[in-house]
């Protein structure tokens, strides 16, 4: 569903993705896992189309910058953008719209599940951080994306809000949805991760898949502080 090729990305000087290739599969979900500066944000911004970069991204085999790939794609950023002057509903609306899509109820649903469905009527401008990144979360999934990218998705949301979204990711695998998935905290990625990328300065350090035999030899936080705090991976 996700094919990144030779993927480089400078800001001027500063080199921030170096040559990074790897794919997301329909029904996988992969985790990029680093430090904070290591690159995540960064290779995550180049496949949603908003930073220019060098080599080739696509999306269910389309440039990632065009429309049939935009179609496919869910982009949560770490940092909500919601409109000031649009209600919780509106909001909804605004996306079923853009993407012409009849409201079936899937919207109102992803609100309950969030517990937004009682603020439908507030402005985004009145909701509190942690809602408008719930808010943030159930507009990227109302047109039932096949590519869902959440960066940092944990941060800000309270108990009930992160055991729904961990919920969430498992029914979108489910259902055959490729999902990737920034953070930095290594509890937070638990045990529905197929695979996992371990990004520092900007390149994969190491790649680990959730196949017991590996995790046996050794675990995903191992791994992490081996590669992080200047072990050698073997
Ligand atoms: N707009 C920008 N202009 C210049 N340099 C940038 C910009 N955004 C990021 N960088 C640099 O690119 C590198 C990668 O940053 P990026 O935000 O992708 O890391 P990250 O892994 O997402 O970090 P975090 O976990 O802190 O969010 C860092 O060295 C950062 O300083």
């Amino acid at each position: 569903m996700l094919t990144l090729n030779h993927v480089t990305k400078y800001y001027g000087k500063n080199l921030a993705n170096d040559d990074i290739s790897f794919q997301v599969d329909s029904g996988q979900i992969a985790i990029l896992l680093g430090p904070n500066g290591a690159g995540k944000s960064t290779i995550i911004k180049c496949i949603a189309g908003l930073l220019r970069f060098q080599g080739d991204i696509t999306i269910g085999g389309h440039g990632n910058k065009t429309t049939e790939a935009k179609r496919l794609l869910a982009y949560i950023p770490e940092t909500p953008a919601v409109y000031d002057m649009l209600t919780v509903s509106e909001h909804l609306e605004f996306i079923r719209r853009a993407y012409r899509i009849e409201d079936d109820g899937y919207g109102e649903r992803l609100l309950e599940r969030f517990e937004l469905a009682d603020k439908r009527d507030k402005l985004g401008r009145d909701l509190s951080k942690g809602m408008q990144q719930k808010l943030s979360i159930c507009c990227g999934l109302v047109h039932r994306p096949k590519l869902i990218i959440f960066d940092e998705p944990m941060v800000g949301l309270d108990p009930h809000a992160i055991k729904e979204l961990k919920l969430l990711f498992r029914e979108q695998k489910a259902q055959g949805a490729a999902l990737l998935i920034s953070t930095h905290m290594i509890d937070s990625v638990e045990d529905y991760w197929d695979v996992t990328h371990i990004m520092v300065n900007g390149r994969f350090a190491a790649t680990q898949y959730n196949r017991p035999e590996e995790l046996k030899a050794r675990s995903l936080e191992d791994l992490f502080f081996a590669i992080t705090e200047g072990g050698k991976p073997s």
